[in-house]
């Protein structure tokens, strides 16, 4: 396995105020990595970073290069999107392929024919003849026609309905990735990719507080239904949250025993979300 990024150290100010504080993480290929935190977290920051479109303190390695000095040449192994619902509305299709080709050394013109063929979209026509769906279509087959080892991605599915935004993703694992790329992603819509990930990143207030792989986050985190009568002994196991469901109450426990769990009620692997609101609140 070979790390694709790897920051230590990495931090950021704006002025007095520190966006991103020692943040240590690594990126290994064939992964993809999710970067979920609050608005004003980081996680802008930390992409930034990564494509060289800011200064930083600390250490940053993207592809063996220094993002800050390297930015042209890890552009060619890199794609980055923030929005792929949007493109110039006057463009027209073969311009923008024409664009891609010309800007992206390796854009693989016949892909993006193949992909574009299986779709109505029509080599003249402009951006805004598309519907949306079309042009989240046009957008894909751009940038899964480009043989880039990295995929950034901003909220890259905002403002689109559920429909394209879960074919957005499910096209993405079907025609571009591969254990030779990685991806990382940025949302706050955790449901519709928790189960995409391969490893979770959660950001708070510019630091770190969750880096798993999505196998070690089954493993150290349970949630448990409790009856009213376990309620105390629950609370004794430090649970990391407590919520209602039904008029029941429901623990979330980091790091204890499954067996020691199923002794105080129902036990099962809490959804991505939940995980996430419990390390959001941890400590406040
Ligand atoms: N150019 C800037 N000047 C001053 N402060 C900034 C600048 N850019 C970002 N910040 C601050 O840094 C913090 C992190 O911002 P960042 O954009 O990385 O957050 P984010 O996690 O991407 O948020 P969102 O989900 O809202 O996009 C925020 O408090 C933001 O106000």
């Amino acid at each position: 396995m070979s790390t694709i990024i790897r920051a230590k150290g990495l931090s950021k100010s704006y002025g007095s105020f520190e966006a991103l504080k020692s943040v240590d993480f690594t990126v290994e290929r064939g992964k993809i990595v999710g970067l979920v935190g609050p608005n004003g977290a980081g996680k802008t920051t930390v992409l930034k970073a990564i494509l060289g479109l800011t200064s930083f303190d600390g250490e940053l390695e993207v592809l063996g290069l220094n993002p800050a000095g390297q930015r042209d040449d890890l552009m060619k192994r890199v794609c980055f999107i923030a929005d792929v619902a949007v493109l110039p509305k006057w463009l027209k299709v073969k311009d923008a392929v024409e664009f891609v080709t010309e800007v992206h050394p390796h854009f693989n013109l016949e892909r993006a024919k193949h992909f574009l063929n299986k779709t109505n979209i029509k080599w003249d026509s402009k951006v805004k003849e598309l519907s949306k769906g079309m042009i989240v279509q046009l957008h894909l087959a751009l940038v899964m026609s480009i043989e880039a080892e990295l995929l950034v991605l901003d909220e890259p599915t905002l403002g689109l309905d559920i429909l394209y935004r879960k074919e957005f993703y499910n096209q993405l694992l079907a025609e571009f990735f591969d254990e030779g790329r990685s991806i990382l992603v940025t949302t706050h819509q955790i449901e519709e990719v928790e189960n995409l990930l391969t490893d979770l990143i959660f950001i708070r207030e510019g630091q770190i507080v969750l880096d798993a792989s999505m196998d070690e986050v089954a493993e150290s985190y349970v949630e448990v239904m409790v009856s009213r009568e376990n309620v105390e002994q629950a609370k004794a196991l430090n649970p990391l949250i407590e919520r209602d469901v039904f008029g029941r109450k429901v623990y979330l426990f980091e790091g204890v025993p499954v067996e020691q769990l199923q002794e105080i009620g129902e036990v099962n692997s809490p959804s991505v979300a939940d995980l996430f609101v419990a390390k959001m609140k941890e400590g406040k």
